[in-house]
């Protein structure tokens, strides 16, 4: 589970995030959506441990993440948009420290099957910074799925990716959320959201402006595909705005 709770960030004097209060559940994936500059990045960064929310708490299966982080971090599987990998490592090098970092054991054969499955296997020993960005991409997957955390935070994972390993990502994400773990996911993709979250919350300008299934977005906006939701919601926020 993450919650947060009256969370906000504030860049010197602008607001990035409103104070915010949202639970994502465990089972379920989530997708939190908004236009450039809504205030996505800053939240899972808070969420994540790695920018200090300005007020409000963060927490991850009850555990604060700014009181307790390493107790935290050791819960959150992290993909971020762009890969950060540590380039004069091979992929198995870095798999194998990661595990050691978790303490998860003998991993051989798991570190092999995951290569195997995003066709890496070949590549294993060489260093990642000879990489395209799409193998960075789908190595950073594999660290964040090794020690099967539950709690999963993903910021648009599919940029870079192949039609193949976009699918094998779609389905590993809602695989993950089935055995029951929290999954929170930021795109700009529409169709992606709409086939993967049973949770959508819109952000707009560092402030909610909707939360619910797809069934009761579509029920507030009178709106087709998410698509269109989502148009309508920012439409009627600017209605809003010029009202006022
Ligand atoms: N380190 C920073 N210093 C100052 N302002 C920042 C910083 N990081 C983000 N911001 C501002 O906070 C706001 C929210 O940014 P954020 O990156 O969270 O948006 P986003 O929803 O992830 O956008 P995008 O879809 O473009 O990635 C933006 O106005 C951005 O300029």
């Amino acid at each position: 589970m993450i919650e947060l709770i009256q969370y906000s960030k504030t860049y010197g004097a602008y607001q990035a995030v409103k104070p915010l209060s949202l639970t994502m559940n465990p089972g379920v994936v989530t997708s939190l959506l908004g236009p450039n500059g809504a205030g996505k990045t800053t939240t899972i960064r808070a969420i994540v441990g790695l920018t200090r929310p300005s007020a409000g708490q963060v927490k991850v299966q009850g555990i604060d993440v700014w009181k307790e982080p390493l107790k935290a971090k050791k819960l959150i599987g992290y993909i971020p948009d762009r890969p950060y990998l540590y380039g004069k490592l091979s992929a198995r090098e870095l798999l194998r420290f990661i595990a050691g970092v978790h303490n998860l054991g003998e991993v051989t054969s798991k570190i092999e099957n995951w290569l195997q499955f995003f066709s890496l296997e070949d590549f294993g020993n060489s260093l990642i910074e000879t990489y395209s960005h799409g193998m960075k991409q789908k190595l950073t997957v594999i660290a964040a799925m090794l020690p099967e955390p539950p709690v999963l935070v993903v910021d648009e994972p599919m940029v870079g990716l192949d039609p193949k390993a976009a699918k094998q990502v779609r389905e590993l994400l809602q695989e993950h959320a089935r055995k029951g773990n929290t999954v929170l996911l930021t795109t700009h993709s529409m169709p992606l959201a709409e086939t993967i979250s049973e949770k959508i919350a819109v952000l707009h300008k560092g402030q909610l402006r909707a939360l619910g299934n797809m069934e009761e977005l579509k029920n507030q906006t009178h709106g087709g595909d998410l698509e269109e939701v989502f148009f309508k919601l920012l439409e009627e926020e600017a209605q809003h705005v010029a009202a006022t």
